[in-house]
């Protein structure tokens, strides 16, 4: 029988609630179900246990509050409806905690806020002050405002990100299945329950499929998420909202769901930060060496190992490093811009000064804002 006693210890959780299971079929918010995990979640709040709610169910509220009866595609009607139905959630949410004496506050992010680094920092440590204060963070992506090149989209992405930001040990994701199975349950009446695996085991893409018709994600969200979550040392539990109890039965360690390991040591937060970051402004090409030293030896990169150049950058801005064959290498911040780093790529770092005129680094990205990528 898979061993739970790791979830019993846990202290700090971010418990992310699906569209899927909230949306009732489509129709508004499914109110009975919320109470009942907000039931659990207070149980647990009292037991000690810190919790950040990121909760879907905007879009899907609003369509109902409006009365309109389809989803519509254009962006603008979906955001105008995002921005009714958060009204709807925070009021569910928080009318719900109050029987228990809890307060809940509302914290819309976009990846902007996450990629700017006052302003990470800022969400960081207001979400830091809302724990300690004893009060239940409810997150949702900033619907409103996000365009489809910065959007998270699933929630399951945004949940593992809050989980970095708060260094929480345990990511709960509730959906409408029991857990992850080794296919799609909706297509495959055959598929097994996985109980437990390790976050990076390469076999689990290809058993994770696409979501239904109301959530984004499926089960491929949540595999990335958990690994996500990995880089701050989070273990993530995928759980079956249904289940009855489900939230305080994990907690008391009883094997429900599947609980993929985080099983690697946390990376330093500012490694976290840079790894999260979707937008990248240009790409250098390494050559093989310089493939080599990064891989193998965790160095900075220096302009000498840079064969060629794409985009427009500027100091300070995230970067992607590929491999002679495209592969992607690793992401940082680069010290020089664009046009800078086309003149200096391929020459030692003793020549920066010459070439340039002066010299900031002697790397073109340095080994602290440099980090590789997995797989
Ligand atoms: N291997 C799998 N195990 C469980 N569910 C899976 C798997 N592959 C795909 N799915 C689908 O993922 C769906 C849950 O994801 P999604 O619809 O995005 O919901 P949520 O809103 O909870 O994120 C399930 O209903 C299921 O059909
Ligand atoms: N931010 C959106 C929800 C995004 C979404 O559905 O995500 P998910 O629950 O992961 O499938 C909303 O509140 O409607």
């Amino acid at each position: 029988m898979a061993d739970r006693s790791s979830v019993t210890t846990t202290q700090r959780w971010v418990v992310k609630i699906g569209s899927s299971l909230l949306t009732n079929d489509g129709r508004g918010l499914d109110v009975r179900a919320i109470n009942d995990w907000v039931a659990q979640m207070a149980e647990l709040r009292h037991a000690g246990v810190e919790i950040v709610l990121v909760s879907s169910g905007a879009v899907a509220a609003g369509l109902t509050r409006l009365g309109w009866t389809r989803r519509p595609t254009a962006v603008h009607q979906l955001q105008a409806a995002a921005a009714v139905g958060q009204m709807v959630l925070v009021q569910t949410y928080e009318s719900a905690f109050q029987q228990y004496g809890l307060h809940t506050a509302q914290v819309l992010l976009d990846h902007d806020d996450l990629s700017s680094r006052q302003r990470y920092l800022n969400a960081r440590s207001t979400l830091r002050t809302l724990l300690d204060l004893g009060v239940l963070p409810v997150v949702n992506e900033n619907d409103t405002v996000v365009t489809d090149e910065i959007r998270f989209g699933d929630n399951d992405t945004l949940g593992a990100l809050v989980a970095n930001l708060i260094e929480a040990d345990l990511l709960v994701i509730l959906t409408d299945q029991s857990g992850m199975y080794d296919s799609d349950p909706r297509s495959n009446p055959d598929a097994k329950l996985l109980p437990e695996l390790s976050a990076d085991d390469p076999t689990l893409e290809a058993m994770a499929g696409g979501g239904g018709a109301l959530g984004r994600g499926g089960m491929l969200t949540k595999v990335r998420a958990a690994r996500v979550a990995a880089r701050s040392g989070a273990d993530t539990l995928i759980l079956g909202g249904r289940t009855e109890r489900a939230l305080l039965r994990a907690r008391a360690g009883e094997p429900l769901g599947t609980l993929l390991h985080a099983g690697q040591e946390p990376q330093a937060a500012r490694k976290r930060w840079i790894a999260g970051q979707l937008q990248t402004r240009g790409t250098l090409v390494l050559d093989e060496g310089a493939v080599r030293v990064l891989r193998e030896k965790g160095r900075s990169l220096l302009p000498v190992g840079v064969k060629s150049i794409r985009g427009a950058f500027t100091r300070g801005d995230m970067v992607v490093c590929v491999g002679p064959d495209g592969t992607e290498i690793a992401r940082g911040l680069v010290n020089y811009s664009a046009d800078e780093a086309r003149k200096i790529l391929g020459r030692p770092s003793g020549d920066i000064l010459a070439l340039l005129g002066y010299k900031d680094d002697d790397e073109l990205i340095h080994r602290d804002n440099l980090v590789l990528t997995e797989g």
